[in-house]
């Protein structure tokens, strides 16, 4: 029988930690650290998030500012709002939820922010400081990832990992932080060839793509760690909805270690969210820049 990996216990054993950061900061005579969210317009699963964030913040003792801004704001109002944000002395975290309306250039606007504050890690500072493997502040999803598969194996080196999904926000970034990890990664995407089969190569498979219960039984090999990062709203029969990974949860008895939906990777990335903006807190206190400390 597969264990299930338990991500909301991995998450809270992190947030012991950050909020033991929080508490020396703040006894050191340090701001208290701050997370600044902004969200344009209504993106349901932005929603969720914000609201879910705001509640962390107020457990670990962060204080926490929301912009919630109608769809309508330009890009111009959005990048004024980014610049008082960077300047200000009280916030050390800045997350701006993507997607962003279409009007607006999203890339622009995540190269606004300071990357000192840039908690999600999607500024090209950080992903290129990530990606040489010289520091940088780690994405959150992406780093999540990564830790709930070494709850399962700390040691990762030579096994054969399976990313599907290329996205900026996860597939690309959990495929750099695993070839660090020291494993093969494989990059699978909407044009990869026979995808079940290479999927069945894989000790390590992680789901990234938003398709519900894509991954099957038989496409995870026996003793398989499998990752499903997909959150799908879907209706069943009763009309209740109800959240459904990319993986097919009940046909992965077979594998080693399977995280579920919810209650996985989701609540992960909110912890490390919060343990980057602490991160970036004691950084802006030790006068050096966020990331070039962790060593990871
Ligand atoms: N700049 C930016 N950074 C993000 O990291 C980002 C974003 N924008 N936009 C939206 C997506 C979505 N996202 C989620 C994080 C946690 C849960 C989460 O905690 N999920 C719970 C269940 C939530 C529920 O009950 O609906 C779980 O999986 O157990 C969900 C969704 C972060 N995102």
């Amino acid at each position: 029988m597969a264990e299930t990996i338990d991500g909301r216990a991995v998450a809270r054993a992190l947030d012991e930690r950050t909020r033991a950061m929080v508490d020396s900061l703040v006894a050191e005579g340090n701001a208290r650290p701050g997370l600044a969210v902004v969200l344009v317009g209504n993106d349901p699963a932005s929603e969720v998030y914000v609201s879910h964030k705001t509640k962390a913040c107020e457990r670990l003792g962060l204080a926490s500012f929301e912009h919630r801004l109608p769809a309508e704001t330009s890009e111009a109002d959005l990048l004024v709002l980014i610049a008082d944000l960077n300047a200000r002395v009280d916030v050390h975290g800045v997350l701006v939820q993507v997607p962003l309306p279409d009007h607006i250039d999203e890339a622009r606007v995540l190269e606004a922010i300071d990357p000192a504050k840039d908690v999600d890690g999607f500024h090209p500072v950080n992903v290129g400081r990530i990606s040489a493997g010289t520091g940088g502040i780690r994405p959150c999803t992406a780093a999540g990832v990564v830790m709930l598969i070494k709850a399962v194996e700390p040691e990762l080196a030579g096994f054969d990992a399976l990313v599907i999904g290329r996205s900026n926000i996860v597939g690309k970034p959990v495929a750099t932080l695993l070839t660090q990890e020291g494993c093969t990664v494989t990059l699978a995407h909407s044009q990869t060839r026979d995808l079940p089969e290479k999927c069945r190569r894989a000790d390590i498979v992680v789901a990234a793509v938003g398709r519900p219960e894509l991954v099957r039984g038989d496409w995870v090999r026996d003793g398989a760690i499998v990752i499903d990062v997909g959150i799908s709203r879907s209706e069943n029969a009763d009309g209740k909805g109800q959240l459904v990974g990319d993986v097919a949860f009940a046909e992965m008895q077979h594998a080693r270690a399977v995280t579920p939906v919810p209650g996985g990777v989701g609540p992960m990335t909110i912890a490390v969210l919060l343990h980057n903006t602490v991160e970036a807190a004691k950084a802006f206190a030790g006068g050096k820049s966020a990331g070039m400390e962790q060593g990871q």
